[in-house]
């Protein structure tokens, strides 16, 4: 079989479209809000905003009083795991980036590269092994991200199979959502994000496992970001949201979450392997990385042109 010629993180082609298209609809389809060009400008840094900076081992519960929305920034991010008596091993290596709110950036490279690393670096989940340098910022203050800041979506679903899709979104309602909502008000709460994750037609089915099937995997997964997304959190992390789909199901996914996203002014990363042309098309900014280093960070929709350019 010839080789591909295309680099190995590349998005899979779509039978459909080319991998790059060349009209100009295609890149329509994405906000760009204000991108800069890459790479000849800087990466921006916003100034913290609140009047005094805390100190950087500092937790703060929220990104700031009265803003919903978290604008995360990484700077010089290292992360070396303490190997016992094999030694330490650096797994990321000076990273630097940032993710807007109303925007999904991209985390991309091979199996390995550090992908999970910098998910878990960013949301504040490392192991106990690992040890970590570098500042990462909301909102331009340096704090430690709190779980009501942020969700985060793994790659394992973990949903109770003898449920259904409403009564699983029903239950982490009542559990997740403020006492003041009443019982009424969280089911319907419930059921308008069942909806926004086009889950509404099987909102009556058994989630099902092995044994027993019941929804689509597809349709699992959407039930666990579904869960992740009742609490409306302005930060959301999702570690392969569309690992062992097929590429239909991949768009249905990423291209609600991009919807929600936009029209909740969320912060969005994710970690993908291998997007179809049309999913990578939904991405706002791509963080490639190779062996702990960014190779690239910007638009997602300037990145070939770059490495292109640099002989990648
Ligand atoms: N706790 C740990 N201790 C030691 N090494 C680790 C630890 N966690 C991850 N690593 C190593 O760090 C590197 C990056 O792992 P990571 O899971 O972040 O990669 P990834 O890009 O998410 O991979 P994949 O796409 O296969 O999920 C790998 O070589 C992995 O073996």
């Amino acid at each position: 079989m010839a080789a591909s010629p295309l680099p190995r993180w590349a998005p899979t082609p779509s039978p459909t479209k080319p991998l790059r298209s060349t009209t100009s609809s295609s890149t329509a389809m994405v906000s760009w809000r204000g991108w800069s060009a890459w790479p000849s400008s800087p990466i921006f840094f916003p100034r913290c905003l609140s009047d005094s900076e805390p100190p950087a081992s500092g937790v703060v519960d929220d990104a700031k009083p009265g803003t919903t929305e978290v604008f995360l920034t990484w700077k010089d991010l290292s992360v070396t795991a303490m190997n016992g008596r094999k030694g330490r091993a650096v797994i990321l290596d000076g990273l630097s980036g940032y993710a807007r709110p109303g925007e999904v950036l991209a985390l991309m490279g091979p199996s390995g590269c550090g992908k999970t690393t910098l998910l878990d670096t960013l949301a504040g989940r490392l192991g106990p092994n690992m040890k970590e340098s570098g500042d990462i910022m909301i909102n331009g203050c340096r704090q430690k991200i709190a779980s009501r800041t942020s969700a985060y979506v793994t790659q394992e679903d973990v949903l109770m199979v003898t449920l259904t899709v409403a009564e699983a979104v029903h239950y982490s309602a009542e559990l997740q959502l403020p006492d003041s909502l009443t019982r009424a008000e969280k089911r319907s709460w419930a059921d308008d994000v069942i909806k926004q994750m086009g889950l509404a037609a099987v909102a009556g089915t058994r989630i099902g496992g092995r044994v027993s099937k019941g929804i689509s995997g597809g349709q699992r997964k959407r039930v666990s970001i579904c869960i992740e997304l009742l609490a409306s959190p302005p930060l959301i992390f999702l570690d392969e949201p569309t690992s062992g789909l097929d590429s239909a199901a991949s768009y249905h996914i990423m291209s609600r979450i991009a919807g929600i996203a936009k029209r909740n002014g969320t912060t969005v990363v994710a970690a993908i392997h291998q997007p179809s042309t049309e999913v990578f098309e939904l991405f706002h900014g791509l963080c490639l990385l190779a062996n702990g280093k960014t190779v690239y960070f910007g638009p997602a929709s300037k990145a070939m042109e770059d490495l292109e350019y640099k002989g990648c």
